[in-house]
Protein backbone atom coordinates (compact mmCIF):
# COMPACT_ATOMS: atom_id res chain seq x y z
CA UNK A 1 0.00 0.00 0.00
CA UNK A 2 1.08 3.53 -0.81
CA UNK A 3 1.86 5.47 2.02
CA UNK A 4 1.59 9.56 2.04
CA UNK A 5 4.72 11.11 3.93
CA UNK A 6 3.70 15.05 3.45
CA UNK A 7 -0.15 16.15 2.84
CA UNK A 8 0.09 20.25 2.91
CA UNK A 9 -4.29 20.95 3.22
CA UNK A 10 -5.83 24.34 2.27
CA UNK A 11 -2.83 26.10 3.21
CA UNK A 12 -2.66 30.02 3.22
CA UNK A 13 -0.35 32.13 4.66
CA UNK A 14 -0.96 36.39 4.79
CA UNK A 15 1.22 38.97 6.32
CA UNK A 16 0.15 42.39 7.50
CA UNK A 17 -2.83 41.81 5.36
CA UNK A 18 -0.83 40.34 2.03
CA UNK A 19 -1.61 37.04 0.95
CA UNK A 20 1.56 35.43 0.09
CA UNK A 21 -0.29 31.84 -0.84
CA UNK A 22 -3.92 31.12 -0.60
CA UNK A 23 -5.51 27.56 0.04
CA UNK A 24 -2.08 25.53 -1.40
CA UNK A 25 -2.93 21.52 -0.95
CA UNK A 26 -0.92 19.00 -2.30
CA UNK A 27 1.12 15.37 -0.91
CA UNK A 28 3.29 13.36 -1.84
CA UNK A 29 3.38 9.68 -1.44
CA UNK A 30 6.86 8.24 0.27
CA UNK A 31 9.42 8.12 -1.61
CA UNK A 32 8.61 10.45 -4.46
CA UNK A 33 9.93 13.71 -5.32
CA UNK A 34 7.63 16.61 -6.01
CA UNK A 35 8.93 20.15 -7.62
CA UNK A 36 7.39 23.50 -7.33
CA UNK A 37 8.14 25.41 -10.24
CA UNK A 38 6.91 29.09 -10.85
CA UNK A 39 8.51 32.48 -11.71
CA UNK A 40 9.59 35.08 -9.07
CA UNK A 41 7.46 35.84 -6.30
CA UNK A 42 5.08 32.86 -7.01
CA UNK A 43 5.35 31.66 -3.04
CA UNK A 44 7.43 28.57 -3.87
CA UNK A 45 9.71 30.14 -0.84
CA UNK A 46 7.32 30.82 1.40
CA UNK A 47 5.35 27.17 1.29
CA UNK A 48 8.09 25.47 2.01
CA UNK A 49 8.87 27.23 5.03
CA UNK A 50 5.59 26.36 6.49
CA UNK A 51 6.19 22.90 5.43
CA UNK A 52 9.86 23.53 7.64
CA UNK A 53 8.12 24.44 10.39
CA UNK A 54 9.73 28.06 9.92
CA UNK A 55 6.77 29.88 9.37
CA UNK A 56 3.00 29.32 10.42
CA UNK A 57 0.31 28.90 8.31
CA UNK A 58 -2.51 31.48 8.74
CA UNK A 59 -4.67 28.49 8.10
CA UNK A 60 -4.71 25.10 7.05
CA UNK A 61 -2.35 22.37 8.57
CA UNK A 62 0.63 20.47 7.35
CA UNK A 63 1.22 16.72 8.01
CA UNK A 64 4.53 14.66 7.69
CA UNK A 65 3.75 11.32 8.61
CA UNK A 66 1.09 11.83 10.15
CA UNK A 67 2.51 14.19 12.66
CA UNK A 68 1.89 17.91 12.90
CA UNK A 69 4.18 20.72 14.14
CA UNK A 70 1.46 22.39 16.52
CA UNK A 71 1.22 19.08 18.44
CA UNK A 72 4.78 17.63 18.51
CA UNK A 73 7.69 20.11 17.23
CA UNK A 74 10.22 17.90 18.30
CA UNK A 75 8.91 14.80 16.57
CA UNK A 76 7.92 17.07 13.39
CA UNK A 77 11.55 18.57 13.31
CA UNK A 78 12.84 15.35 13.34
CA UNK A 79 11.62 14.48 10.01
CA UNK A 80 12.79 16.75 8.35
CA UNK A 81 15.72 18.28 6.65
CA UNK A 82 16.16 22.03 5.08
CA UNK A 83 18.10 23.44 2.83
CA UNK A 84 17.07 27.33 2.80
CA UNK A 85 17.73 28.89 -0.62
CA UNK A 86 19.56 32.08 1.57
CA UNK A 87 21.49 31.50 4.49
CA UNK A 88 24.04 33.68 7.12
CA UNK A 89 26.62 31.62 8.08
CA UNK A 90 28.00 31.94 11.41
CA UNK A 91 31.49 33.58 10.62
CA UNK A 92 34.65 32.33 11.14
CA UNK A 93 33.24 28.50 10.97
CA UNK A 94 35.19 26.08 9.11
CA UNK A 95 33.34 23.59 6.62
CA UNK A 96 33.89 20.80 8.67
CA UNK A 97 32.88 23.17 11.98
CA UNK A 98 29.84 24.41 10.59
CA UNK A 99 28.17 20.70 9.58
CA UNK A 100 29.56 19.80 13.13
CA UNK A 101 27.51 22.54 14.43
CA UNK A 102 24.44 22.17 12.91
CA UNK A 103 24.87 18.47 13.82
CA UNK A 104 24.66 19.83 17.58
CA UNK A 105 21.89 21.79 16.98
CA UNK A 106 19.79 19.20 15.88
CA UNK A 107 20.81 16.97 18.36
CA UNK A 108 22.19 14.45 16.41
CA UNK A 109 25.10 13.27 18.47
CA UNK A 110 26.21 10.38 16.13
CA UNK A 111 24.92 11.90 12.69
CA UNK A 112 23.55 8.96 10.36
CA UNK A 113 26.29 9.92 8.01
CA UNK A 114 29.45 11.21 8.93
CA UNK A 115 30.55 14.58 8.85
CA UNK A 116 33.43 12.84 6.58
CA UNK A 117 31.23 11.54 4.47
CA UNK A 118 28.99 14.56 3.46
CA UNK A 119 32.27 16.81 2.70
CA UNK A 120 33.29 14.11 0.64
CA UNK A 121 29.41 13.79 -1.04
CA UNK A 122 29.79 17.28 -1.76
CA UNK A 123 33.13 17.33 -3.04
CA UNK A 124 34.32 19.88 -0.10
CA UNK A 125 36.94 17.06 1.61
CA UNK A 126 40.07 19.22 0.95
CA UNK A 127 38.28 22.17 1.69
CA UNK A 128 37.08 21.31 5.27
CA UNK A 129 39.22 24.04 6.87
CA UNK A 130 38.39 26.60 4.84
CA UNK A 131 36.25 29.69 6.34
CA UNK A 132 32.91 29.34 4.91
CA UNK A 133 32.00 33.28 4.48
CA UNK A 134 34.82 32.61 2.06
CA UNK A 135 33.11 30.28 -0.26
CA UNK A 136 31.82 30.71 -3.83
CA UNK A 137 27.78 30.73 -4.16
CA UNK A 138 28.29 27.22 -5.26
CA UNK A 139 30.33 25.89 -2.84
CA UNK A 140 28.00 27.26 0.01
CA UNK A 141 24.97 25.08 -1.58
CA UNK A 142 26.88 22.00 -1.65
CA UNK A 143 27.70 22.74 2.09
CA UNK A 144 23.69 23.64 2.58
CA UNK A 145 22.65 20.62 0.76
CA UNK A 146 25.17 18.15 2.85
CA UNK A 147 23.69 19.59 6.11
CA UNK A 148 20.21 18.84 5.09
CA UNK A 149 21.21 15.12 4.81
CA UNK A 150 22.98 15.08 8.27
CA UNK A 151 20.09 13.31 10.07
CA UNK A 152 19.08 11.24 6.76
CA UNK A 153 15.63 12.53 7.21
CA UNK A 154 12.26 10.74 5.95
CA UNK A 155 11.43 14.08 4.24
CA UNK A 156 14.30 16.87 2.15
CA UNK A 157 12.94 20.43 1.39
CA UNK A 158 15.01 22.26 -0.67
CA UNK A 159 14.81 25.99 -1.68
CA UNK A 160 16.19 26.39 -5.30
CA UNK A 161 18.95 23.36 -4.38
CA UNK A 162 20.72 23.74 -7.45
CA UNK A 163 21.20 27.63 -7.47
CA UNK A 164 24.93 28.71 -8.51
CA UNK A 165 26.07 25.43 -9.41
CA UNK A 166 27.92 24.43 -11.75
CA UNK A 167 27.12 21.84 -14.76
CA UNK A 168 29.44 19.36 -13.11
CA UNK A 169 27.66 19.62 -9.58
CA UNK A 170 24.06 20.01 -11.28
CA UNK A 171 24.32 16.49 -12.73
CA UNK A 172 25.85 15.42 -9.15
CA UNK A 173 23.19 16.76 -7.44
CA UNK A 174 20.77 14.64 -10.07
CA UNK A 175 22.82 11.82 -9.08
CA UNK A 176 22.30 12.29 -4.97
CA UNK A 177 18.45 12.95 -5.42
CA UNK A 178 18.02 9.53 -6.98
CA UNK A 179 20.04 8.12 -4.72
CA UNK A 180 18.26 9.77 -1.95
CA UNK A 181 14.83 8.64 -3.44
CA UNK A 182 16.24 5.01 -3.55
CA UNK A 183 16.81 5.01 -0.29
CA UNK A 184 13.22 5.81 0.66
CA UNK A 185 13.29 9.38 1.29
CA UNK A 186 10.54 11.68 -0.35
CA UNK A 187 12.04 15.23 -1.46
CA UNK A 188 10.29 18.82 -1.94
CA UNK A 189 12.22 21.18 -3.82
CA UNK A 190 11.68 24.46 -5.70
CA UNK A 191 13.50 25.26 -9.02
CA UNK A 192 13.39 26.97 -11.78
CA UNK A 193 15.75 25.14 -13.69
CA UNK A 194 12.73 22.73 -15.41
CA UNK A 195 15.30 20.41 -16.99
CA UNK A 196 16.52 19.62 -13.26
CA UNK A 197 12.66 18.90 -12.67
CA UNK A 198 12.25 17.43 -15.04
CA UNK A 199 15.26 14.78 -14.61
CA UNK A 200 14.28 13.81 -10.98
CA UNK A 201 10.62 14.96 -10.27
CA UNK A 202 7.70 12.39 -9.83
CA UNK A 203 5.26 15.01 -10.06
CA UNK A 204 5.53 18.46 -10.00
CA UNK A 205 3.31 21.30 -9.28
CA UNK A 206 3.13 25.02 -10.93
CA UNK A 207 2.65 28.01 -9.17
CA UNK A 208 1.78 31.74 -9.68
CA UNK A 209 0.80 34.63 -7.89
CA UNK A 210 0.26 32.43 -4.27
CA UNK A 211 -1.48 29.71 -6.01
CA UNK A 212 -1.36 26.27 -7.63
CA UNK A 213 -2.11 27.01 -10.73
CA UNK A 214 -1.52 23.35 -12.80
CA UNK A 215 -0.37 19.54 -11.36
CA UNK A 216 0.48 16.36 -12.68
CA UNK A 217 3.01 13.38 -12.86
CA UNK A 218 6.17 15.07 -14.61
CA UNK A 219 5.60 12.30 -17.93
CA UNK A 220 2.06 13.17 -17.76
CA UNK A 221 3.00 16.82 -18.30
CA UNK A 222 5.51 16.35 -21.00
CA UNK A 223 3.47 14.22 -23.07
CA UNK A 224 0.33 16.77 -22.79
CA UNK A 225 2.77 19.89 -22.95
CA UNK A 226 5.63 18.92 -25.24
CA UNK A 227 7.86 19.59 -21.98
CA UNK A 228 7.74 21.35 -18.98
CA UNK A 229 8.17 24.57 -20.32
CA UNK A 230 5.23 24.57 -22.25
CA UNK A 231 3.42 23.56 -19.28
CA UNK A 232 4.95 26.39 -17.06
CA UNK A 233 3.91 28.81 -19.79
CA UNK A 234 0.63 27.59 -20.47
CA UNK A 235 0.07 27.83 -16.34
CA UNK A 236 1.24 31.36 -16.16
CA UNK A 237 -1.21 32.31 -18.74
CA UNK A 238 1.45 32.81 -21.69
CA UNK A 239 0.50 30.48 -23.68
CA UNK A 240 -2.85 28.90 -24.94
CA UNK A 241 -3.09 24.90 -25.85
N1 LIG B 1 8.40 38.05 5.04
C1 LIG B 1 7.63 38.53 4.07
N2 LIG B 1 6.83 39.61 4.28
C2 LIG B 1 6.03 40.09 3.31
N3 LIG B 1 5.96 39.56 2.08
C3 LIG B 1 6.73 38.51 1.80
C4 LIG B 1 7.60 37.93 2.77
N4 LIG B 1 8.24 36.87 2.21
C5 LIG B 1 7.80 36.80 0.94
N5 LIG B 1 6.90 37.78 0.70
C6 LIG B 1 6.16 38.01 -0.57
O1 LIG B 1 5.45 36.81 -0.83
C7 LIG B 1 5.43 36.54 -2.22
C8 LIG B 1 5.96 35.15 -2.48
O2 LIG B 1 7.37 35.13 -2.17
P1 LIG B 1 8.22 33.80 -2.21
O3 LIG B 1 9.60 34.16 -1.75
O4 LIG B 1 7.51 32.74 -1.48
O5 LIG B 1 8.21 33.48 -3.78
P2 LIG B 1 9.13 32.47 -4.62
O6 LIG B 1 8.20 31.73 -5.53
O7 LIG B 1 9.97 31.64 -3.73
O8 LIG B 1 10.01 33.49 -5.46
P3 LIG B 1 11.48 33.34 -6.11
O9 LIG B 1 11.35 32.35 -7.23
O10 LIG B 1 11.74 34.73 -6.63
O11 LIG B 1 12.43 32.92 -5.04
C9 LIG B 1 6.23 37.65 -2.89
O12 LIG B 1 5.32 38.63 -3.36
C10 LIG B 1 7.07 38.22 -1.77
O13 LIG B 1 7.33 39.57 -1.97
Amino acid sequence: MVETCLKVEGVSKAIKKQTLIEDISLQIDKGNILALCGGNGAGKSTLLRIIAGIYRPTCGQVSINGLQWAKDRKAYAAQIGFMPDDYQFQHGLTARETLTFWAAIRKIPEPAVTVDELLELVGLEDKDKMIVTTFSKGMRQRLLFAQSLLAKPPLLIMDEPTNGLDPFWMNEFVSHIRRVREEGHTVIFSTHQLEIAEQVADYIVFMSGGHAVGEGSTSEICERYGSLFGAFNYSLGLTKM
